[in-house]
């Protein structure tokens, strides 16, 4: 385990079989039907190749690069589109694959973007939904995992863009970002 970990929360292991369990499920419910698997960049990469890959049926496959914490374990609160899809979406089902819903600014943003775009149906799937009040509630309708409120890096999910090749989902160690500055407003690397 890496030094900066101080827990384990999800093994590859555990992670593969709930992908496996997701991307049945996904199967069955959109059989078909044009579907396209909107990916949010960068965190949910390892995520959305897996799942895609657990999916029995044909597919598209497009993203949005979308960052609001920067280098910080906090939401700026402002949420920006780094990236856009690719072509109109008024003739398919949108199913958005996230990494983490935390404080759920992120979706909710991301979902009024998409309904202004008329998708034939917009539906959710998130890996890691995290146990917290949320500032914005959105439904969701596949979740791999709920999670305690600390700060998890792994398997996509960062800390000052680092971590995100750990293969396994764990909790960082608070000594790693005591200390950090406002969120977008410090470039400190994490410890090697
Ligand atoms: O529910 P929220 O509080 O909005 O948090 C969830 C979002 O935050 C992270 O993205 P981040 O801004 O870190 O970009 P990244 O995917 O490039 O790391 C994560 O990948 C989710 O997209
Ligand atoms: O707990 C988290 N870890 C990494 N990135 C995140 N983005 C929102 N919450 C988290
Ligand atoms: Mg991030």
């Amino acid at each position: 385990m890496h030094q900066d970990i101080s827990e384990i929360l999800f093994s590859e292991e555990h992670i593969k079989a709930k992908v496996q369990e997701l991307g049945k499920q996904i199967t069955e419910d959109f059989q078909g039907k044009h579907l396209l698997l909107l990916g949010t960049l960068k965190g949910a990469v390892p995520f959305i190749a897996d799942l895609a890959r657990a999916i029995d049926m044909p597919l598209e496959l497009d993203y949005m690069a979308i960052s609001s914490y920067g280098n910080s374990t906090q939401s700026s609160g402002i949420v920006r589109i780094l990236k856009d899809l690719e072509g109109p979406i008024d003739n398919k089902h949108i199913l958005i694959i996230e990494d983490i819903i935390d404080s759920g600014l992120t979706l909710s943003y991301l979902v009024d973007v998409i309904r202004r775009r008329n998708p034939l149906s917009l539906s959710i799937c998130t890996l890691l939904y995290k146990e917290r009040k949320r500032m914005k509630e959105v439904p969701v309708n596949y979740i791999g995992f709920t999670i305690p409120d600390k700060f998890v890096v792994g398997y996509g999910l960062d800390y000052a863009q680092y971590y995100r090749n750990l293969p396994y989902v764990g909790i960082l160690k608070p000594s790693v970002y005591e200390g950090e500055s406002e969120p977008e407003q410090q470039h400190a690397s994490p410890a090697e």
